[in-house]
């Protein structure tokens, strides 16, 4: 989706936007980074929710009821205790928040004559893992800079995640660089389908958001993907194709476990 700078005109666009997607037959259906609010830290705060009193998360919930489906609602910011977080909040079918994402690597870079950003001025860090349950397999769930980090997804995969969701934003520096190749390789080192929902590139603000929506299968085949304009792509995860996979080139069984691990604090 692209995000504007009025929260009131995104919130109606990510309705507009999570109705389509189920009529076109979409399951859990997946918002992209900070969906409600401009990707710039002079938002941030402004645009900031207390989860329990959030217009945002009871309209996404209302939604999750109204249509029966999984909702990951991208990430919004949000206030606890006057800490602001990037959060991810998901909504089963009957509007329950079932997992809760903070952000847990902030978003700090400054590259030479390219994208600078720098969102510890104004966010702190979460420091949980998430992974969730449906009736299909388990989820992991990131937040954008999150996917740079290798270990955290093979925690969640260690945890049983199947599907990997990443809601995103980033930019025409680093997107056309990394993007693509961060989630195939998430998904063929883990074996896992990755799932990266950004924001389309909006020219009117601040940050130039790459979009590239995409789906990659645990071969690291690329299902189907987006370019830089908004839209919805749906796509059938195989759990066979998982599962034979991991069969024929069992990776996750031949680590060498005697020799390194990589486990939870
Ligand atoms: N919103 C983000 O975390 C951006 C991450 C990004 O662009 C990257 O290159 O990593």
């Amino acid at each position: 989706m692209r995000v504007e700078e009025n929260k009131g005109i995104n919130l109606v666009k990510a309705q507009s936007m999570i109705k389509k997607a189920s009529e076109l037959g979409a399951d859990i259906i997946v918002l992209p980074e900070m969906f409600n609010c401009p990707y710039d830290i002079r938002y941030f705060k402004e645009y900031s929710e207390e989860e329990k009193n959030s217009r945002t998360l009871k309209i996404i919930s209302s939604l999750a009821i109204q249509l029966k489906k999984y909702i990951v609602a991208g990430s919004i910011p949000e206030n606890a205790n006057g800490k602001i977080y990037n959060t991810s909040y998901v909504f089963d079918r009957k509007g329950q928040i079932i997992a809760k994402h903070r952000k847990i690597h902030l978003f700090d870079i400054d590259i030479k004559n390219g994208a600078k950003f720098k969102e510890s001025d104004v966010l702190s860090r979460g420091d949980k893992f998430t992974v969730f349950d449906t009736e299909y397999c388990k989820i992991g769930l990131q937040i954008c800079y999150d996917i740079r980090f290798p270990e955290l997804s093979r925690i969640m995969v260690d945890k049983g995640a199947k599907i990997i969701i990443t809601p995103a934003a980033f930019n025409m520096t680093t997107g056309p660089a990394h993007w693509k190749d961060l989630f195939k390789v998430r998904a063929l080192d883990n074996q896992v389908y990755t799932i990266g929902c950004s924001g389309a590139l909006n020219d009117e603000l601040s940050y130039d958001s790459y979009g590239h929506s995409l789906i990659v299968d645990p071969w690291g085949d690329i299902v189907d993907t987006l370019e830089f304009e908004e839209g919805i792509i749906v796509g059938q995860i195989d759990l066979n194709k998982i599962k034979n996979i991991r069969i024929e080139l069992p990776l996750l069984k031949h680590r060498r476990k005697d020799l390194y691990n990589i486990f939870e604090k």
